[in-house]
């Protein structure tokens, strides 16, 4: 069982426009257009619910925006725990390029004030006691994902706050955040961090944008060795880094083009998250989640079977590493 906390939910307004690029006109008209409960641990969430698992969604609602994103979770009966909060939940927008790329404007989100965190705080420690109370095998809660941008009013401290709870009540963290919450987790202690090569250089003052492939996993085998977590490095085109510290693995597919890739990260922590298991498999059951994402127009679709799940590979690259040395 997967609890998730969205601190900067959204409903995702996604276009798709038949033009390649965006540039030539100021006016593009959408071929179509789709409304969908958002934000990273909501995706991560509606993956494993669409997926076949349990998990429960934590987050902040406030206004209509915010009214139509519970009735979207209730309809797919995902399980969700929400803190009614003062302003609008956003909507952040997707614009689906003929050319297969993706472009993505999030707002900053509504402000939570630190009533608003504590209760939020509350409901998340709620939600772990009772099912660490009434739920054993599977549906112990295992994980405590939190992830997304911190909304404005939201300190990164509360990163602490939130692993504390889990360990508290004997549940591993991981966060998808970046910058300084991201900073907040690792020392805060949490289990797993997921940030993509990009996030993974700001946390450490270093470019790793379009780095080599070995740079980043040295990166990541350098934060796990000092600081204790394990690091699972989303990398795009490029596929994915797991690390624990002693170990590298690089999982990738064949190439492949994207319809939206909004979503993609959250599909692939979630297929990560979704079953027990070694570490090769989790590897291979998060590209296929988050590659079967990005081969639907729905931000998350881990459609078992899909295009997405072939030809994935997942290679032990330690030695590889050391040699390079
Ligand atoms: O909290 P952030 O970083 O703004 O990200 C939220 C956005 O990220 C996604 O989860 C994935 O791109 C979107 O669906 C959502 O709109």
């Amino acid at each position: 069982m997967i609890v998730t906390v969205t601190l900067n939910p959204s409903l995702d307004l996604t276009y798709a426009l038949s033009e390649p690029a965006l540039g030539a006109v100021d006016v593009h008209r959408a071929v179509s257009a789709t409304v969908e409960a958002s934000g990273k641990g909501v995706n991560v969430s509606l993956t494993l619910r669409r997926a076949g698992h349990n998990t429960v969604a934590v987050l902040p609602v406030g206004g209509a925006t915010g009214r139509h994103l519970a009735e979207l979770l209730a309809a797919e009966q995902l399980a969700h725990a929400t803190v009614p909060v003062p302003g609008d939940t956003r909507i952040n927008t997707s614009l689906l390029l003929g050319s297969g790329r993706t472009i993505k404007v999030n707002g900053p989100g509504t402000e939570l004030r630190s009533g608003d965190v504590d209760r939020l705080l509350g409901e998340v420690a709620t939600v772990l006691s009772r099912l660490g109370r009434s739920a054993s095998g599977p549906d112990e809660p295992s994980w405590l994902a939190v992830c997304g941008s911190l909304p404005p009013g939201v300190a990164p401290t509360v990163m602490g706050a939130l692993v504390d709870l889990a360990h508290g009540h004997a549940v591993r963290c991981v966060a998808d955040v970046s910058g300084p919450a991201l900073g907040a987790a690792l020392a805060a202690g949490a289990d797993l961090l997921a940030p993509n090569g990009l996030e993974l250089g700001q946390l450490l003052g270093v470019d790793l944008h379009a780095a080599p492939l070995v740079d980043i996993a040295r990166a990541a085998v350098g934060v796990a060795r000092a600081e204790g977590p394990e690091l699972l490095v989303s990398l795009g085109a490029d596929g994915a880094l797991f690390t624990d510290g002693s170990s590298i693995l690089h999982g990738s597919g064949p190439v492949l083009v994207p319809v939206n890739t909004a979503g993609a990260g959250d599909a692939f922590l979630a297929g990560w998250l979704a079953v027990p298991g070694t570490s090769e498999e989790r590897m291979a059951r998060a590209l296929a989640f988050g590659r079967s994402a990005c081969l639907s127009p729905h931000t998350v679709d881990p459609h078992p079977g899909s295009q997405g799940w072939d030809g994935i590979t997942v290679t032990n690259v330690t030695q590889q590493l050391e040699e390079g040395n």
